[in-house]
């Protein structure tokens, strides 16, 4: 696999983070997950082909342990609040000292600097932050935050993970690590550059909601169909909206202009009542081989069966029957080669990963006695 050889070091965090480590791991990174010891229910969900070890850092000894691994390791990330790590003795200038090709991650909502750089936060502040929480919602509607997709995972974890990516291939020509400042905020804003930079064509001139991307244009929507559920609309170019009237059984003639604005709420309801007239079955039928592009909205439960997605392999199973999406996107000779086994347990690994770096075993016995690690057990499933 690409990143195989790889080895990181992820404090474990809420949610960008650990699916920054996932993305490295399902491309072939060791990731080990330093998890606090006494730690109870693992909450990370994202834990997908990494290692645990189970470290308390509020000792000296889990201190001195974890540089000894980060000096063995090509990543470390981190995704505390600012000064924290710096508090512990393991900042980027201590341990790039200690290891000078180390890529040093710090993953937070704020970035490290900036009067904000301490406070807390998540998703839907710093996507508040980063200006495009404003521009998202429905007409006449309050903001709206898409779940904690974007500032959390695309501005945060991959925007993370494409950083950690960069550093090391530049690593490759000088030698050195360095030291990666991902702000949420500014990975979100990132993200939405063509958000900013499409203002110069008046793309966002009207109000939130009532754009041609944003809700705000009936071809470029969401209809209920009359089994209660939604087919998605996306007929923007005049050959594929010609498609869309075609498939609804409109005559163009009937309707109002495609581009006239203050025509989009009659053309819209014209839209509503059509879709309610059939069901998502129907219109898939009617509009797939289509360039309508009209596609029904698939729950979770409908997606991996969907023949598309089937005959791609977009979804796996993992070995307890659970689905997820396939690490994307999928590289000709290296593909990702997602791991399928249980997520580990925390401090599941802790004792074969501190052999891994070299510790004897009597070290490893003392370190679990005085409870600066802690090594647990997987419990068998009956
Ligand atoms: C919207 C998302 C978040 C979604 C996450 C949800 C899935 C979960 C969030 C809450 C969970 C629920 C909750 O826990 C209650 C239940 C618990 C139950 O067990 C399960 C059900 C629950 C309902 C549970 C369910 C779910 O899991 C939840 C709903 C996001 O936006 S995530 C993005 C957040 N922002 C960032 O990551 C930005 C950077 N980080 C930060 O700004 C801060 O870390 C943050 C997130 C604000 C947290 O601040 P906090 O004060 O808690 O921590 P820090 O200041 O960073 O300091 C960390 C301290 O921990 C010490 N430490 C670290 N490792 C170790 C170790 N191995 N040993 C010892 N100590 C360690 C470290 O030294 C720091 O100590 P100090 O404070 O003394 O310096």
């Amino acid at each position: 696999m690409a990143l195989a050889g790889v080895r990181v070091i992820e404090l474990a965090g809420l949610a960008p983070a650990p699916f920054c480590g996932m993305i490295l791991a399902d491309f072939g990174a060791k990731v080990i997950r330093v998890d606090r010891t006494k730690a109870g229910i693992p909450l990370d969900t994202q834990a997908r082909g990494k290692q645990s070890v189970a470290i308390n850092l509020k000792t000296p000894e889990g201190v001195a342990l974890l540089r000894r691994l980060c000096v063995q390791s090509d990543v470390v990330l981190e995704p505390y609040r600012k000064g924290v790590m710096e508090k512990l003795g393991l900042g980027p200038c201590e341990l790039l000292k200690e290891n000078p090709r180390l890529v040093y991650a710090r993953l937070t909502g704020y970035g490290q600097s900036g009067s904000y750089a301490t406070a807390a936060g998540h998703d839907i502040n710093y996507l508040a932050m980063s200006g495009l929480l404003s521009r998202l919602g429905r007409s006449g509607e309050k903001p709206y935050a898409p779940l904690n997709l974007l500032a959390d995972f695309a501005g945060g974890g991959l925007t993370c993970a494409l950083g950690i990516v960069v550093a090391l291939l530049e690593r490759t020509k000088s030698g050195k690590g360095q030291i990666i400042d991902a702000s949420m905020v500014e990975g979100a804003a990132y993200t939405g550059s063509f958000v900013w930079k499409s203002r110069s064509i008046g793309m966002w001139d009207r109000s939130r909601g009532e754009n041609l991307l944003d809700s705000g244009a009936p071809f470029y929507d969401t209809y209920q169909t009359s089994d209660g559920k939604y087919m998605a609309v996306g007929a923007i170019e005049p050959q594929f909206y010609r498609q869309l009237l075609k498939g609804l059984e409109l005559d163009a003639g009937d309707l109002p202009p495609q581009m006239s604005f203050n025509d989009w709420p009659e053309l819209r309801q014209i839209l509503t009542e059509r879709f309610a007239s059939k069901t998502q079955a129907d219109w898939s039928r009617i509009f797939d081989g289509t360039d309508a592009c009209v596609t029904p909205v698939l729950s979770f439960d409908q997606v991996s069966s969907h023949p598309h997605n089937r005959e791609r392999g977009s979804f796996m199973k993992d070995s307890s029957g659970a689905e997820s999406p396939r690490p994307a996107p999928v590289l000709s000779r290296t593909p990702a080669e997602p791991c399928l086994a249980s997520d580990p347990v925390i401090g599941e690994h802790t004792v074969e990963v501190l052999e891994q770096y070299g510790f004897t075993s009597a070290e490893v016995e003392q370190m679990l006695a005085a409870g600066v690690v802690e090594c647990n057990a997987v419990k068998a499933k009956l």
